[in-house]
């Protein structure tokens, strides 16, 4: 057995916020009791930055209602004790008259109270979940692109969003425990009056409880936090296997789905092992706390009727002290049933906070410099790497690109294009070294205004759920308006898009949405290109900008480009060598470091890697039709000069040969070509060498190198 095969598979896992988790489990009973103010007055700070009026009229009703409270408890002991008084009945009725009349309207006002603080409570508590949301979503906007590279970032932005939607809990429970504590205020300075043991024995009778829900509490939560990486697996799982569109036919030509499903189940199970685990804990805990609480109001009670028996407490404030006894104990469950909820609450609103305050520690914090259009743009001995390896994703790394330049990026997979290019337009800072745009380090340039000056189309380019306008002006439109958004469709061949749309600019692109339409791969990436063109940039990043055009969208591109470059600084990164011709240097990475720098024609002509990765790219000797070789320049014969016009992408010059053999001198079988024009139809069909493409050119159709790699390989098949 190999070593390899020696070795486990990684699980498939989140990164659990551990740090968090071992923070809460040293929280102690009493710290988590001492929480609980700070708790209600962070409920009411939000609800007072959402409506100040609103969380003023409910604090106004609160303390009515305690004082209303207190005095209906006052009014029944002067009931009771008028009605036990010596004398006759109506003589005694009449006593108790203002007292039950005090009652029953301080029943009728808090009652009204009630509803009062009801409404505002759910007046407030959306608006509370909602600007805690947007908090979450500014700051995660304003964390460095490199946040997403971080271990837990994604874990502890969802427990965020968790805490912003629990905010819609947050008042109500505050507000409640609030009221109860009142209410509690009230009754327990009745009952001490009545008589002073009764309170204190009270409070030790409802402390197991309580300790039991704050535990509870704290059991469940944790329980949460830990299995929330794995409900947050599940989702990204019931996305690949339900909802992407993109992997649905994979996943049934594949016959996927069976084994994801069992992947999916055995996290369910994982989690729900976690979950049981902590139902059955906060069960033992609850069990036990109102166990022993029942005992202790059993002494209570015992201790009351000793009072009385024993002549410590009249009769009639025996009849009291029941009425006082029950609220207080009520109240008592109340603040312990709240403060339990409110502390879990709270627990979920610390990770809101807690994700601020990391997202603080990603927030891009640069200078307040305004670039402008850069005339030039220096990697000077950059070195990065990725927050989640130790390997140097870009080591050393210098060049320049100059207004009116293309600078091509060139390499193996792997070899740090993608990210050389996010550290050109600022998206990520180096580690070490710096980028300089007109000599400004970017670390000490205003982000925003930076990125304004950038256009970028990334490979995997966003297919924003917006109409075609704004998918290409990005809510950012000039004062040209629609002419602006046209031109650079024209520029990027969007325009053929848009002239099949049902409603023009103004279509929805978004095909699940209803009333949307659906665009293919290639049209997409027009619609992208057609962005990074309509910016005001003044540095270009084409990162594999033609990866799924035809060979007539890319001819485009490429013969458009010089132009688009005549006032900006563009780097292309692609792997297909024969569009990197088009560029003043091209720049070979490998590893992370630069390789080789030139020309096309002085790569082309020395040793190394460009040359190697040419040499390979035109090498279809191993491809039984030798005919779709033919057409490709080869290398050496590509030696003297290769690099097309600044006009125009290369085309091929050499008609494609008829017939063919394969390297080894065997014959081979055409390869049937089937030509679809853009209306699905049957143009024509025929051989690889019959030499005609969708656009009928037989130099398009006959230069793979023109072709996309996904038609490329079709075609060798
Ligand atoms: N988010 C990331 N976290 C950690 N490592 C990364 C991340 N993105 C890229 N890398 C690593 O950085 C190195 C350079 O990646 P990069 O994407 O820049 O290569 P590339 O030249 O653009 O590759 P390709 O030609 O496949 O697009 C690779 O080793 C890759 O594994």
């Amino acid at each position: 057995m190999t070593e390899q095969t020696q070795e486990v598979d990684e699980e498939l896992q989140w990164n659990a916020g551990h740090r968090l988790t071992e923070a809460i489990e040293a929280i102690s009973v009493t710290g988590m009791a001492r929480r609980l103010p700070s708790l209600v007055y962070r409920a009411f700070a939000l609800a007072w930055r959402v409506e100040r009026r609103a969380v003023a009229a409910l604090l106004v009703c609160q303390a009515l209602s305690a004082v209303l409270g207190a005095a209906g408890l006052l009014a029944t002991t002067g009931t009771i004790a008028a009605l036990f008084s010596p004398g006759n009945v109506s003589a005694r009725v009449v006593h108790a008259l203002p007292s039950i009349a005090l009652i029953a309207s301080a029943a009728g006002v808090r009652a009204l109270l009630g509803r009062a603080i009801w409404a505002l409570t759910a007046r407030l508590s959306p608006r509370i979940a909602r600007e805690a949301e947007m908090t979450v979503l500014k700051a995660t906007v304003e964390a460095e692109l490199t946040a997403y590279d971080h271990a837990g970032f994604k874990d502890d932005l969802e427990a965020a969003d968790r805490g912003a939607d629990v905010c819609v809990d947050l008042l109500g429970e505050a507000q409640n425990l609030l009221s109860s504590a009142a209410s509690l205020i009230g009754a327990a300075g009745v009952l001490t009056y009545l008589h002073p043991l009764l309170l204190p024995l009270l409070l030790a009778a409802a402390l197991p409880e309580g300790i039991a829900s704050v535990r509870g509490a704290r059991v469940q939560y944790l329980a949460n936090r830990v299995t929330m990486s794995e409900r947050r697996l599940m989702a990204n799982l019931r996305w690949y296997i339900a909802h992407a569109k993109g992997n649905a036919d994979q996943l049934r030509s594949d016959t996927m789905g069976g084994f994801l499903l069992r992947k999916y189940a055995a996290i369910g199970t994982r989690m729900e092992k976690v979950t049981n685990e902590a139902i059955w804990k906060a069960t033992k805990l609850a069990v036990v706390g109102a166990t022993a609480s029942g005992l202790g109001s059993l002494v209570v009670w015992a201790a009351m009727l000793w009072l009385v028996a024993t002549g410590r407490m009249s009769l009639p404030n025996g009849g009291a002290a029941v009425f006082a006894l029950r609220t207080v104990a009520s109240n008592l469950q109340g603040i312990v049933g709240y403060g339990a909820d409110l502390f879990r609450t709270g627990m979920y609103l610390d990770d809101w906070a807690n994700f601020l305050d990391l997202a603080g520690g990603h927030r891009t914090q640069r200078g307040t410099i305004d670039p402008g259009r850069p005339k030039a743009v220096t990697v000077e001995s950059v070195v990065y790497r990725y927050p989640s390896t130790d390997r140097t994703a870009l080591d050393g790394v210098s060049f320049t690109v100059n207004r009116g330049e293309i600078v091509a990026l060139v390499g193996e997979n792997g070899s740090g294009k993608t990210t050389l290019s996010r550290l050109l337009s600022g998206l990520y800072l180096p580690a070490d070294g710096a980028v300089l745009w007109d000599g400004q380090d970017t670390r000490d340039l205003d982000p925003e205004a930076l990125w304004k000056r950038v256009a970028v189309v990334p490979q995997d380019y966003a297919r924003w759920p917006l109409v075609a306008r704004e998918n290409i002006d990005l809510g950012q439109p000039t004062p040209e308006g629609d002419a602006a958004v046209l031109r650079a469709a024209k520029a990027s061949g969007a325009d053929e898009v848009l002239d099949g749309l049902r409603s023009g600019l103004g279509t929805l692109l978004a095909q699940e949405w209803f009333g949307g339409e659906e665009l293919s791969g290639g049209q997409w990436q027009r619609i992208a290109l057609a962005r990074a063109f309509h910016r005001p940039a003044g540095l270009l990043v084409l990162d594999e900008p033609t990866a799924a055009l035809d060979p007539r969208a890319e001819h485009r591109i490429f013969t458009g480009l010089r132009e688009i470059a005549a006032d900006k600084a563009v780097v292309l990164v692609t792997h297909r060598l024969t569009n990197v011709a088009i560029a003043d240097r091209i720049v070979v990475l490998d590893h992370g470091q630069v390789k080789q720098t030139g020309t096309f024609s002085e790569l082309i002509n020395q040793e190394g890697l460009f040359r190697e990765l040419w040499e390979l790219q035109n090498d279809r000797a191993g491809i039984p039709d030798q005919r779709v070789g033919s057409a490709i320049p080869r290398a050496t014969s590509a030696g003297s000069e290769h690099r097309p016009s600044n006009s125009g992408g290369s085309r091929a010059t050499t008609a494609p040969t008829s017939g063919g053999a394969s390297a080894e001198g065997a014959p081979s079988d055409p390869v049937p070509v089937l030509v679809l024009d853009s209306g699905g139809r049957d143009e024509c069909s025929g051989s690889a060498d019959s030499g005609v493409s969708a656009g009928g050119s037989a130099h398009e159709a006959a230069d793979p190198t023109q072709r996309t790699d996904h038609q490329t390989e079709r075609t060798a098949r």
